[in-house]
């Protein structure tokens, strides 16, 4: 049996990442994927680089609204060969950059525990194990599929993963769900000109956002053309036919799909991995429950990414990392609990961008505050790129100057957003961003004139 310092079940972006910089102090590493399709994780594979690949083409094509339908499709198909060409290309780097001698090594295989120190892997010649004195789990999530009647098996009905993969171009799309992958394929797929509705469960229409941004970011969604139907509850496909139960008002509608997209969140996925032989405890969700430092109930063994639950990014996967690094070789500093402010972005045209309170949260926590606000189309940047559509609102406490939370919808507002990370976890006052030099004509210059917009 062959024995190993730390064994990472999963190529997720914290475990690749943390392999190559133990590797490279000298331990002994192996990292076990069990697709060879997914060398490099979810995020170069089927989720973050390909739809942000596939936004940006999507949007350069927006100005041929009234090309042919045939056109159309065939621009798509072309675009999905080149995402394909793309991607194949990051996944056999990442896989050349993880797996050198002497450093990590790569194994093939669906992991498993034995015991708390030993993994069983199934191969495709058969089974090898592993022991490792400290194991970390990073096997990401995976989608939550609906109860609804006849979307097993059927070729219409996709989860973000399958229908990165379709070549052919949907005339109309019907997407399951209204959370930051409905949105994101909504506006996409619009753009490459599909007709796309979007039916949520729910009453609200981004319910975690403050009222005039959702309303904002509706707005400009039906612009393209896309429909919203709130308490839609799905209640059965047959064939091509979604048949939509809209629960205010007791009526049913059926609606044509050339594609179901399934958007109906991801769970974490920790199937097949026998954790109650190692004694890993798991939530409701099927979460991994770990401490501050990630530790999961055995203590030796770590959980990063998705599986652990909570906010699934990248940028936590990869921030987990650093918290087993430091757990591992450093001085056990840096937990959970220092990672400071969580911002997201959700890739619509404009992008919108968050952190912190909304001023719904300021206010039910009875804090005194300013809302300053700004219409992208008051930006000269905004301007001259001919994109003015959108927002910016920024929410400070009044006694102490400092930024409770932000809401940017404009265009870049995902590198702004990084900005206002910064100088809320540094507990700076907003007269910094409001007094810094920016570069002009930038987005970012945008900081220097909100501030002077008190509502
Ligand atoms: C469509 C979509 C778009 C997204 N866009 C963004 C975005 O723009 N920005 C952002 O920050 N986040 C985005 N996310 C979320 C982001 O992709 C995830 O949070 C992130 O990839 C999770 O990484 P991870 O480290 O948890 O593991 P993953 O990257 O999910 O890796 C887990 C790996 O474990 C392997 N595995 C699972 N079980 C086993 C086993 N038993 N044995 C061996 N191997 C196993 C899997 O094959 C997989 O390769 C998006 C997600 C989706 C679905
Ligand atoms: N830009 C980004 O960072 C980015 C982009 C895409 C995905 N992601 C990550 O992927 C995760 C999963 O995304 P998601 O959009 O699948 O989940 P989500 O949790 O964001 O949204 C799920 C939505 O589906 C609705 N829903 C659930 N069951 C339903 C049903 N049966 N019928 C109708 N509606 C139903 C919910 O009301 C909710 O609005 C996100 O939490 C996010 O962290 C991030």
């Amino acid at each position: 049996m062959k024995q190993y310092d730390v064994v990472i079940i999963g190529f997720g972006k914290g475990g690749k990442t943390l392999a190559s910089f133990l590797g490279k102090r000298g331990k002994k590493i192996a990292v076990v994927e069990k697709s060879k399709k997914m060398y490099g994780g979810t995020c170069i594979n089927v989720a973050c680089i390909p739809t942000k690949y596939l936004i940006h083409e999507a949007k350069k094509l927006q100005s041929r609204k009234n090309q042919e339908w045939g056109e159309k499709a065939k621009a798509y198909a072309s675009v999905m060969a080149r995402k394909k060409e793309f991607i194949d290309k990051l996944r056999l780097g990442s896989f050349k950059k993880v797996n050198q001698p002497e450093v990590v090594e790569v194994i093939d295989g669906f992991a498993s525990f034995v015991d708390e120190h030993t993994l069983s892997v199934e191969q495709e010649n058969g089974m090898i194990q592993l022991k490792a004195e400290t194991i970390i789990i990073n096997t990401g999530a995976t989608p939550v599929l609906p109860d609804i009647a006849g979307i097993k098996n059927n070729p219409v009905v996709y989860t973000s993963d399958t229908l990165l993969n379709e070549e052919r171009l949907p005339k109309t799309l019907s997407i399951i769900g209204g959370g930051y992958i409905s949105l994101e394929f909504a506006s996409m797929y619009a753009d490459f000109g599909s007709k796309v509705c979007i039916f949520d469960r729910g009453d609200t229409f981004l319910p975690k956002e403050d009222e005039n941004v959702a309303k904002v970011v509706r707005e400009a969604l039906e612009k393209k053309g896309i429909e919203i139907y709130l308490q839609a509850q799905s209640k059965k496909v047959e064939g091509d036919q979604l048949v939509i139960e809209f629960t205010n008002e007791n009526s049913e509608k059926i609606f044509q799909s050339d594609a179901i997209l399934l958007a109906t969140g991801r769970k974490p996925y920790t199937e097949g991995l026998q954790l109650d032989k190692a004694g890993v405890k798991t939530g409701e969700r099927q979460e991994i429950v770990v401490n501050h430092q990630l530790r999961t109930s055995t203590p030796h063994v770590f959980a990063i990414g998705d599986v652990k639950g909570g906010p699934q990014f990248t940028y936590v996967s990869l921030d987990d990392y650093r918290i087993v690094a430091d757990q591992l070789t450093g001085g056990k500093e840096y937990d959970k609990e220092k990672r400071g402010h969580l911002p997201y972005s959700v890739f619509i045209d404009p992008p919108l961008s968050r952190i912190g309170l909304t001023e719904k949260e300021a206010k039910e926590k009875s804090l005194n505050f300013d809302l300053f606000t700004l219409a992208a189309a008051d930006i000269p940047r905004a301007k001259l790129i001919g994109e003015t559509e959108g927002m910016l609102q920024v929410i400070v406490e009044k006694d102490s100057d400092k930024i409770l939370g932000a809401a940017l919808f404009c265009a870049e507002s995902y590198e702004i957003i990084n900005l206002i990370k910064y100088n809320m976890d540094t507990k700076d006052t907003y007269y910094t961003l409001k007094n810094q030099i920016y570069t002009h004509p930038s987005m970012s210059e945008s900081l220097n004139y909100l501030f002077d917009e008190l509502v």
